[in-house]
């Protein structure tokens, strides 16, 4: 999506070098998700004692709340080599083969969006993941033979955004996955607080507390507002102050609660065209003209923890705040007469 919106993933090389430059380096650096950093340390400690590589870690929640960071973040705290990779660029088995045979002992092998990898190799990987092997199969038809092959002892890390797409033998075989959490105003707060500093930007502290209460609980977007204000106080010539924030985030179409474009299209076709729900995910995403998984995964988490929006068994139905936000009137729901048969 690159509409100019301040959603995390036109990843131009600006953007890239940009987050290089912000990613906390240890997990004394990274703020908030207080849960998931004992349980990370506990874990890496364990295994520096027992001086043999960590247990495999699936990182899940949805984009920019840190996945990538704590996996550089892994490795650099167990002092270990990091090599990276993503699902989708693991299209065979072959390509996993070839990936998991080039391991250094102890490396740790980052798998990005692990739930877009092929099944083919996803097989593969249960075998490695638990014995430190893979079976290469070689020739075709009645004459096709398995080769055995020990790999490097190495730790997984997968991050996805779908937790919920991974077959139950993968997830099984990690030995512990973080769920990260959307990120507080206050925690964001730090986020920022660090950032301007790295920057090098003066922000006062009621503009910094603004753009956290806007960022959508995601550290990647705070950042990324961050740079928007500091354009905007560039250009004009103002100090980076509540003024500027404003006026910056209305440009990029970010409202109060934070919820941008997408957000507020989905939330609208809900109420307008469908009479506040239940609304089915596939409607949904026909509807807007997005991806369901992109809905699933990146829209909807946000729009149910702001309460705007609950999941039902029958579908998505916006909760009376979801109407109040959108200044429009609560329709009572209307009851198909069929439902009733002739008692009406
Ligand atoms: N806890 C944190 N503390 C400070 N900065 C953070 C934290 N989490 C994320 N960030 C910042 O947000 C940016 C995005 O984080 P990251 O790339 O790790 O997200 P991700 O979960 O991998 O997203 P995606 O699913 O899109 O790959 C990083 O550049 C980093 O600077
Ligand atoms: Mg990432």
């Amino acid at each position: 999506m690159s509409d100019g919106s301040i959603r995390p993933d036109a990843e131009s090389e600006a953007e890239l070098a940009f987050e290089g430059a912000l990613r906390p380096k240890s997990l004394a650096e990274f703020v908030g998700q207080r849960k998931v950093r004992g349980q990370l340390q506990l874990l890496l400690q364990a295994a520096s004692m027992q001086n043999r590589t960590p247990d495999h870690i699936l990182l899940a929640g949805p984009p920019g709340l840190g996945k990538t960071t704590l996996a550089m973040i892994v490795a650099h705290e167990s002092g270990r080599p990091l090599r990276m990779t993503s699902g989708p660029a693991i299209q065979h088995a072959g390509d996993l083969a070839a990936v998991l045979s080039a391991l250094v002992p102890g490396e740790i092998l980052f798998v990005d969006e692990i739930h877009r990898m092929a099944r083919s190799a996803e097989e593969m990987l249960y075998l490695a993941m638990e014995d430190f092997r893979i079976d290469i199969m070689v020739g075709k038809g009645a004459g096709a033979t398995s080769i055995p092959l020990d790999l490097a002892p190495f730790t997984l890390v997968g991050a996805t955004t779908r937790a919920g797409l991974l077959p139950n033998p993968l997830r099984d075989r990690f030995g512990f996955t973080a769920h990260l959490e959307f990120y507080e105003t206050a925690e964001l707060e730090q986020v920022l607080d660090r950032a301007a500093a790295l920057l090098d930007l003066e922000v006062d502290s009621s503009a910094l507390s603004m753009i956290a209460g806007r960022s959508r609980g995601t550290p990647r977007i705070a950042n990324r507002l961050l740079r928007r204000v500091r354009d905007y106080a560039l250009v004009h010539r103002t100090s980076a102050g509540l003024e500027a924030v404003d006026a910056a985030l209305e440009l990029y179409d970010v409202d109060g609660l934070g919820l941008d474009r997408l957000d507020r299209a989905v939330m609208q076709c809900i109420l307008t065209r469908f009479d506040g729900g239940p609304v089915g995910l596939n409607t949904l995403a026909v509807s807007v003209g997005e991806e369901a998984e992109t809905i699933e995964s990146v829209v909807e988490p946000f729009l149910v923890r702001t309460g705007l929006l609950t999941r039902t068994p029958r579908g998505r139905v916006a909760t009376p705040s979801g109407w109040e936000h959108f200044g429009l009137a609560r329709r009572e729901a209307s009851v198909p007469a069929a439902l009733f048969g002739d008692r009406l």
